[in-house]
């Protein structure tokens, strides 16, 4: 059996962000997305992985995951999808690569936080020509739904508008090789994509057994900068009370941490209260600044800041400061397409009643 990881969407919903990096390459409590989905697929034993990429993004896919994937025992094979036209499609560009092998099929930015292995199992015990995991959601509009009558899979419908239940097929799949089939013989949808839903139909139409289990762990889909930040406050619970500072700079003083909290390498803060779910990486620097519920991302730099930070997503060597000169006031660069709330609290309301 081998793996495939979809990671060559355009990540329009997590930009600017997604412009610098491809999404499932943006860190989860400061490890990349993608990597929960390459851990699981070692722990099923599985050595081959295709990436299906952006055709420029090798090299980045290769600095950030290349280290990682030895110490895993696994071979990264990249495979470019020149068009994004649907998952489907990206599939279709893994043929060679899959050849009459079953494969397990993630979502790069799905995170999964259930064992792979009763899927595995299933697909296994039942001689299934694919076996796709449901979970309940409360937004079935913005998935793939399932309708399940007396325990069998009977229908998919791709983001129905009026949904036939809460159960969405969500982004990890096996299938075996008769998937091509179907494939090569779906009509782009009304979005113009070859979907993966059209193609489990056209297999259950055409009497290919698929079966399902269904997860009660969460899942997330990081598409989106809520979900993102949902994430990883997930990610970092299973922490516990336990927090990772070790990497804090020797010049790191008076700061109050709350975990859950992760902090990268060579980070030094100071006069701050961080956390909780806060994940720092690397080479950032805080001073005189309250952040919680956030992500910073490498190299940033944030000082001073009149106010507290929370729910907040920073770019790299992104640079935040301020001062205390006039109470309305605030200076900062953001790059293009940034997203900047600002809460300001109405200081007539404490004066009282003079
Ligand atoms: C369209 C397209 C996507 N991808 C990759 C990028 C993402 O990592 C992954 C999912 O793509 P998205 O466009 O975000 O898919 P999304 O609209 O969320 O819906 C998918 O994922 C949902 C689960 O999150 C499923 O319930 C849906 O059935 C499935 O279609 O596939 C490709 O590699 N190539 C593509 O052409």
């Amino acid at each position: 059996m081998k793996g495939l990881i979809l990671t060559a969407g355009n990540g329009t919903r997590l930009r600017p962000l997604s412009y610098t990096k491809p999404k499932p390459l943006l860190p989860v409590s400061n490890r990349p997305v993608i990597s929960y989905g390459i851990e699981q697929l070692a722990e099923m034993g599985i050595k081959d992985i295709g990436l299906v990429i952006q055709p420029h993004q090798e090299d980045t896919f290769h600095e950030h995951l290349y280290a990682y994937a030895v110490k895993k025992k696994m071979r990264l094979h990249y495979i470019p999808q020149y068009e994004q036209k649907g998952i489907a499609h990206a599939v279709a560009q893994a043929e060679d690569f899959l050849g009459s092998d079953s494969f397990v099929l993630l979502l790069g930015d799905n995170l999964i936080d259930d064992s792979l292995q009763k899927l595995k199992e299933s697909f296994e015990q039942t001689s299934a020509h694919g076996t796709v995991l449901v979970t309940e959601v409360s937004k079935p509009q913005d998935y793939g739904i399932a309708d399940i009558k007396d325990d069998k899979l009977i229908e998919v419908e791709e983001k129905p508008e009026k949904p036939k239940s809460n159960l969405a097929v969500i982004g990890a799949y096996i299938f075996k090789s008769s998937i091509f089939n179907a494939i090569h013989s779906i009509s782009p949808s009304a979005r113009g994509e070859y979907e993966i839903t059209d193609a489990i139909q056209w297999m259950i139409d055409h009497h290919y057994h698929i079966n399902y289990v269904k997860t009660a762990k969460p899942t997330f889909d990081v598409g989106t900068i809520d979900r993102w930040l949902k994430a990883n406050q997930w990610m970092l619970k299973r922490f516990g009370n336990s927090t990772d500072a070790d990497f804090l700079d020797e010049n790191s003083h008076n700061a109050v941490i709350i975990p859950p909290v992760v902090i990268g390498d060579n980070c030094t803060i100071e006069d701050s209260v961080i956390g909780p779910y806060v994940s720092i990486q690397s080479d950032v620097i805080i001073k005189k600044s309250i952040v919680k519920n956030s992500i910073i991302l490498k190299g940033c730099h944030i000082e001073n800041m009149p106010y507290e930070i929370s729910d907040s997503i920073l770019g790299e060597k992104t640079k935040l400061s301020g001062n205390y000169v006039n109470d309305n006031t605030i200076q900062a660069v953001f790059g293009d397409e940034s997203t900047f709330f600002l809460s300001c609290k109405d200081k007539s309301k404490d004066k009282g009643a003079d």
